[in-house]
């Protein structure tokens, strides 16, 4: 059964001021903490069964990390298939690898058609269980530049919390020895946009995953003089096998042949299509692409002309960065080199132990969930997690499927013991006299006071 529910922003979430003190906003439904596509697509599975819920997102926009951290040439790697969100697909007209632009055209059309309007420039910085009350305590500030610097606290309740921050929620920024000697600028891949800014420079990228790969051709072909720092092993793939994406392909193998016998093959194909990566400094793990991406989440680079441009020589690959100095970068192995400016290709961080408190859903060690995939969206009281599978947005789309019919049990509860008051009373909904709820929970002002005072 669903239940519709009339459409709430969060302008119409019940906020009472008791002296100096704001009270908690009740939230009806899951708090989500983030907007990115995880975020949207728990949202949207949420409302598809009728259950509302309430976006809290840092950024002033959606899917902030496609809109305000990435590239311009920036197309998704996977075909679409791979990367839409549920309940609805890319439009025809968007080809099979969907733009940056596109991509985000698609995320705020999917917004927009379920009518997800998150709270935005709310940076959660503490969630709480709070076990006497059964409720989530979610802390944000916003800050507001309109009459000048401007920071506000507030606090939302729920009795669900759903963590969609994503896999890339900070930038890594490694301490190199030197650092703050090297004159010229260093900036991580997430401010770079364009090549034209380089033109004529030497530019040192240290990492070669795909931004690595992806910026060090943008350089290049914006006449830049790139060069790749590889300090470790590394999977190359071409991006498309026998005319078909080499992702899909392997997908339709791996439902016939066992994940070894596809990566034997992914690699011989990589063999026939690029030649020996290790002659161009690019030796391969010993365990194969995909088996190494399901332990351990490390992706294989898919190439999308890099390998060319430096058999060619245009891009030069060097060992791991020893030091910096004014100009010069010294390697590991003794070679020495002057940069004109550093982009840290470094990749991303989890930020959720620096704001989730008092769960141990979430490994210290990175961040992420502690189960391993498909385990790892459910946690304890309440507590979800959403794109954490280091799955891409295909793991993302199961985890907030999963989320959705699980918080769906809960609300069922809730409805039996209320929907006959709702139809036949007009009661506001929900009112919470249920097994999942420990208290009365109102929108009306003054409920929502006394539960201020009970969580104080
Ligand atoms: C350059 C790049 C390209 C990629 N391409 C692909 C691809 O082609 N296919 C694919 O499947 N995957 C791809 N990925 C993987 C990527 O993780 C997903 O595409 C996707 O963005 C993940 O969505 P998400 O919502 O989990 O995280 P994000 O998109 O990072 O969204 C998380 C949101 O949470 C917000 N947030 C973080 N902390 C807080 C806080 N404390 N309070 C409030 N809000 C907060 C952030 O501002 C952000 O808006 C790519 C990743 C990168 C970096
Ligand atoms: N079009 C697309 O679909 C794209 C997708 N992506 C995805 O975005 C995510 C992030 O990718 P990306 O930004 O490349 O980050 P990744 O984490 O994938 O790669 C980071 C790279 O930096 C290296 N590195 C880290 N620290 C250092 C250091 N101190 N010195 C030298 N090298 C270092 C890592 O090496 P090591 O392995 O040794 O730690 C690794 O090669 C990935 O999932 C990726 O697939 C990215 C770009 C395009
Ligand atoms: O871009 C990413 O990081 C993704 O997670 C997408 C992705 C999921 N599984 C993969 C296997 C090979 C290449 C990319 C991915």
């Amino acid at each position: 059964m669903s239940v519709k529910l009339k459409e709430k922003s969060v302008h119409d979430y019940v906020q009472v001021k008791m002296g100096k003190k704001t009270s908690p906003i009740m939230v009806k439904g899951p708090i989500i903490v983030g907007a990115g596509p995880s975020g949207l697509a728990a949202a949207a599975c949420l409302k598809h069964k009728g259950i509302p819920s309430l976006i809290l997102e840092r950024a002033n926009c959606l899917a902030s990390m496609w809109e305000l951290k990435t590239y311009d040439r920036l197309c998704l790697h996977l075909p679409k298939q791979f990367c839409e969100l549920p309940l609805m697909p890319f439009p025809q007209n968007v080809p099979s690898y969907p733009t940056k632009k596109q991509f985000l055209a698609y995320l705020k059309a999917y917004a927009d058609h379920f009518y997800i309007k998150p709270a935005f420039s709310k940076t959660v910085v503490s969630a709480n269980f709070d076990h006497r009350s059964g409720y989530w305590r979610v802390k944000t500030t916003t800050t507001t530049t309109t009459q000048g610097m401007k920071k506000e606290e507030s606090e939302y309740v729920s009795q669900w919390l759903i963590v969609a921050t994503g896999e890339n929620a900070e930038e890594v920024m490694p301490q190199i020895e030197g650092m703050d000697e090297f004159e010229g600028p260093i900036l991580h891949t997430s401010s770079y946009k364009s090549g034209n800014l380089f033109c004529g420079k030497n530019v040192l990228v240290v990492g070669c995953g795909n931004s690595g790969m992806e910026v060090s051709l943008d350089l290049c072909n914006h006449n830049a003089r790139p060069s790749l720092v590889v300090r470790d092993t590394v999977h190359i793939l071409p991006h498309r096998m026998f005319g078909k994406s080499t992702f899909g392909l392997s997908m339709s193998l791996l439902k016939w042949f066992s994940i070894g016998i596809v990566d034997k093959f992914l690699l011989l194909m990589s063999h026939l299509m690029l030649g020996d990566t290790a002659q161009f400094g690019f030796n391969r793990p010993k365990i194969g692409p995909l088996e190494l991406k399901n332990l351990y989440g490390k992706t294989p680079v898919l190439d999308v002309g890099t390998l060319a441009q430096i058999k060619s020589g245009k891009i030069k690959v060097c060992r791991g960065i020893k030091q910096l100095s004014q100009h010069q970068v010294e390697f590991v192995d003794g070679k020495t080199e002057n940069f004109d400016v550093i982009i840290l290709a470094t990749g991303y961080k989890s930020n959720v132990l620096s704001w989730l408190k008092g769960s141990d859903m979430f490994c210290e060690k990175d961040g992420l969930p502690r189960k391993a995939f498909p385990n790892g969206w459910k946690g304890e009281n309440g507590l979800y997690a959403v794109g954490f599978t280091k799955r891409g947005l295909f793991g993302a789309s199961i985890d907030a499927k999963r989320i959705a019919e699980d918080v769906e049990h809960c609300w069922k509860a809730l409805a039996g013991e209320n929907i006959e008051r709702y139809h036949h009373k007009q009661v506001s909904w929900p009112i919470a006299t249920h097994s999942c709820n420990k208290l009365l929970l109102n929108q009306n002002a003054a409920i929502g006071a006394f539960i201020a005072l009970l969580l104080a």
